[in-house]
């Protein structure tokens, strides 16, 4: 465990080493995200970040180390691990044919939950269109969306439907790869104020990004993932967040001690400033 880490938090990782083929893609990278809180992951292309998320998500199996979602290893139980996880890839698949309303109300039924008795309308499914509205709406979906076909949904409609789900399901873990890649500022900036709902809520929130700015924005610590490991880590306290220049100067300087053949140890606290 590193440190900061407790054997409570939702989500960790410890010493993980994970290997495609003769590829050593994760080199005991250790990473912890208590309840309540939003933990950036950033690093260049190929650094690892997604298949840090494949292991949480129990795709991937390691050589050596740990994984655990709420107690449970994603290896050994993956269904166990994924009830208690939403994952929202880079780009949401969503039924396209299917209503805002209907595309809820069914991926909850996939999910083996519902989120209530009530017809929800045209698909058929027994849920709360009332409990599905509810969310929608405090995923920020405008009403008059709802019962509209996914089919003109931009990226940011579509993860708001997603998280939608996320509320419903009331999971303790919410896993993003890239969420903010193509969205607009304003998009971004409703995405960013929805994370931290459900922070609030008490969710562990690991987003996978290259978004220095967005991260700044709503994130709790910031790691950078080098050659499979976090090579830097900062953590905000408090009101006090974190100072994007700085971050973007340590960012590139951790690319180039690795291109150095470097490897630093995670370092706490550079690259915050108070607000
Ligand atoms: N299924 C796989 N089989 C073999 N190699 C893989 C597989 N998935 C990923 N890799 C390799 O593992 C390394 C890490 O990939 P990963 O997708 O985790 O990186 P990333 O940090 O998410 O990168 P990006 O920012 O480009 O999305 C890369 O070199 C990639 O080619």
């Amino acid at each position: 465990m590193t440190p900061s880490s407790s054997v409570t938090d939702p989500i960790r990782i410890d010493d993980l080493t994970l290997a495609y083929g003769a590829h050593r893609v994760l080199d005991r990278l250790s990473l912890a995200v208590p309840a309540g809180s939003i933990t950036a992951l950033l690093g260049g292309n190929g650094a690892g970040k997604s298949t840090t998320l494949s292991a949480l998500l129990g795709f991937t199996r390691a050589q050596s180390g740990m994984v655990a979602v709420c107690g449970i290893d994603p290896a050994a139980n993956p269904d166990e691990a994924r009830r208690r996880i939403a994952y929202l890839p880079e780009n949401v698949a969503l039924y396209e044919h299917l209503s805002a309303v209907e595309n809820v109300d069914y991926l909850l039924a996939l999910s083996g939950q519902g989120a209530g008795q009530q017809p929800a309308g045209r698909s058929g499914h027994h849920r709360n269109r009332t409990a599905i509205t509810d969310a929608l709406a405090a995923a920020g979906l405008q009403d008059r969306a709802w019962d509209q076909r996914l089919g003109g949904f931009s990226k940011g409609m579509r993860q708001k439907v997603a998280i939608a789900v996320a509320l419903l399901r009331q999971v303790p873990v919410l896993l993003l790869d890239e969420p903010t890649s193509g969205l607009d500022p304003r998009a971004t900036a409703d995405f960013n104020a929805l994370l931290v709902a459900v922070r609030a809520r008490g969710t562990a929130v690991l987003m996978v990004t290259h978004d220095l700015l967005s991260a700044a924005d709503v994130a709790d610590r910031i790691a950078f993932l080098e050659a499979g490991r976090v090579a830097h880590e900062v953590t905000a306290s408090g009101p006090e967040r974190f100072d994007v220049r700085a971050l973007h100067a340590r960012f590139q300087a951790v690319g180039a001690q690795m291109s150095d053949g470097q490897v630093s140890d995670a370092q706490e606290n550079s690259g915050q400033v108070a607000a």
